[in-house]
């Protein structure tokens, strides 16, 4: 029998601590076990103390989990829990996704400060995001819209707005959800023609592939059409070697056996697009993933990547 609490390691943003919260309350209700049976312990990571440069320029994804993962892997803490999103592809040595919740609505929403669509902002507005992918999307829907740089918490980027430093803001509607703050919201976008960062919406348990034992507690929360969907996302992202210096969009959806893939790639101002769809058995969610990757590379030629990089 465990006696000592699992420990929970996680960000400590708003949205980060409503995640773990989250994955705490499934397993506690999975499990029959009591909240003193999880400890939330709360780390500060590099991409939360560096907020005034774009994730591109400090060095990508990683720097939201480092701190977490070397807890993982010296065993101080049992399992981590994360934006699927913020998630690199590879994984350190020994560590593994191993769970997804169900997920959450993967779209991007629209905080209009100005006008409530992105299409209804004045010319030449100022829209603020740190998103590459978002940047891209922007551009290619509205070329005269300015786009500034805006990281921080989803409350530090929702203040800015509110000092009149952007028309409007982009954010993903789950973490507005997770916050109970969909009152902001003025448009919700359309996944084809503004489609989601792989991941988005989705959390995610990481933990020691050896840790037997804590691998089948979480298997009980582990949602598998989610993991199945995000798995193949992740798969896409991969097979474009997916830097974080390239817009890369997609999504999966499953339908009882099937998965139905739909992926983007643009350039950063927005002017060129490719996209794909593929289709097939949830059981090749990784395959498809990995296929949809090759057919957008191969649709946009080996200097795609290279022209503006
Ligand atoms: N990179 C920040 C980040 N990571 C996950 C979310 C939102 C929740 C999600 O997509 O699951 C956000 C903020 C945003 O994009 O609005």
């Amino acid at each position: 029998m465990q006696t000592k609490p699992f420990r929970i390691g996680t960000r400590g943003s708003p949205l980060a601590l409503a995640q773990a919260r989250e994955a705490r309350d499934r397993l506690m209700a999975a499990h029959g076990l009591p909240e003193e049976m999880f400890e939330i312990v709360v780390l500060t990571t590099k991409g939360d103390r560096i907020t005034d440069r774009s994730l591109a320029a400090i060095g990508g994804k990683g720097l939201f989990t480092e701190e977490l993962e070397e807890k993982l892997t010296s065993g101080e803490l049992d399992f981590a829990v994360h934006s699927a999103k913020d998630m690199a592809t590879k994984l350190p040595q020994g560590l593994a996704l191993t769970a997804y919740l169900p997920r959450e609505d993967i779209r991007d929403s629209v905080i209009g400060r100005t006008a409530p669509k992105l299409i209804e902002l004045p010319h030449g507005a100022t829209v603020g995001s740190a998103s590459l992918r978002r940047q891209a999307l922007i551009r290619r829907l509205r070329p005269d819209i300015n786009v500034i740089t805006f990281r921080g918490s989803v409350q530090t980027r929702l203040r800015k707005l509110e000092e009149g430093q952007a028309d409007a803001t982009l954010l993903a509607l789950a973490g507005l959800k997770r916050l109970g703050m969909v009152e902001v919201i003025t448009d919700i976008l359309d996944p084809d023609e503004f489609p989601p960062a792989p991941a988005q919406g989705a959390i995610t348990i990481e933990s020691r592939i050896d840790d037997a034992r804590m691998n089948d507690l979480l298997a009980a929360v582990n949602d598998a059409p989610t993991f199945d969907a995000v798995s193949c996302e992740r798969a896409f992202l991969a097979a474009l070697d997916g830097s974080c210096r390239t817009p890369i969009a997609g999504y999966a959806i499953c339908e009882g056996d099937h998965l139905r893939f739909f992926g983007m790639i643009l350039t950063p101002d927005g002017k060129q697009v490719h996209t794909t769809t593929i289709e097939g058995h949830r059981r090749d969610a990784e395959a498809l993933g990995i296929n949809a990757g090759q057919a957008i590379r191969a649709e946009a030629g080996s200097t795609f990547f290279e022209d503006w990089t």
